[in-house]
């Protein structure tokens, strides 16, 4: 008798269809990480797919959502520009998947800061995650950096945030101290967040920019 294998339900062909298996299984009580990480890591990519939500900025990567998962996480596009990177940050509680759909990304990760005036922050680990990779973070794990490394090619990852977040912290690598910043999207479904509303943000929080920007 053929019975199906369990990585056979955790199949995803298409983005449509990843975003439909996500939905369903975050409607159940309980989440396995696993079970998440292996269906979004089953999606092979296809550029056709996403590009509509793939939007670049000059300067810095960008963040492009591209489902809210009945509130119960936020699936977005991150688009990286040659030799982009976010700040070490932390994700607010929240569970972190991040899958890479073009290029590759540099992750380092380093341990949470010390009492006040601890000093250089300590480097855990790093690694390059490659196309259809997908990584897995949380705050026990401890904070990251991540980097387009290429200084010719650009990069695109795919996130998933449970529960969703709208802020986080960004450490000083040499010297822990952090700093609370507000997240926002660079576009929502497709369409650029309007002007007003995206200055908004970064105007109303003058200290701390409005997101993980080096
Ligand atoms: N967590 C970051 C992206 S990354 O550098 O992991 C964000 O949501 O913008
Ligand atoms: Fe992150």
């Amino acid at each position: 008798m053929d019975l199906p294998v369990q990585t056979e339900l955790c199949k995803a062909q298409t983005l449509d269809e990843l975003i439909e298996v996500l939905h369903r299984l975050f409607a159940e009580d309980k989440v396995s990480v696993a079970e998440i990480q292996t269906l979004m890591e089953s999606y092979e990519s296809n550029p056709e797919e996403w590009t509509k939500f793939a939007q670049f900025d000059q300067f810095r990567y960008t963040r492009n959502l591209v489902d809210k998962g009945n509130e119960k996480f936020n699936l977005m596009i991150l688009c990286w520009g040659e030799g982009h990177g976010s700040s070490i940050h932390d994700h607010t509680d929240s569970h972190c998947f991040m899958k890479i759909l073009q290029g590759n990304l540099k992750e380092t990760l380093f341990e949470w800061p010390g009492k006040k005036g601890a000093g250089a922050m300590v480097k855990k680990s790093e690694r390059v995650l490659r196309e259809n990779q997908c990584a897995y973070i949380n705050d026990s794990i401890g904070l990251h950096r991540v980097e387009n490394p290429s200084h010719t090619e650009t990069a695109v990852s795919l996130h998933l945030y449970s529960p969703p977040f709208e802020s986080c912290h960004t450490f000083d690598q040499r010297t822990g101290h952090k700093q609370k910043v507000q997240m926002t999207f660079y576009s929502q479904f497709g369409e650029r967040t309007p002007y007003l509303q995206f200055r908004k943000r970064t105007t109303e929080k003058p200290k701390g920019y409005w997101f993980l920007y080096f």
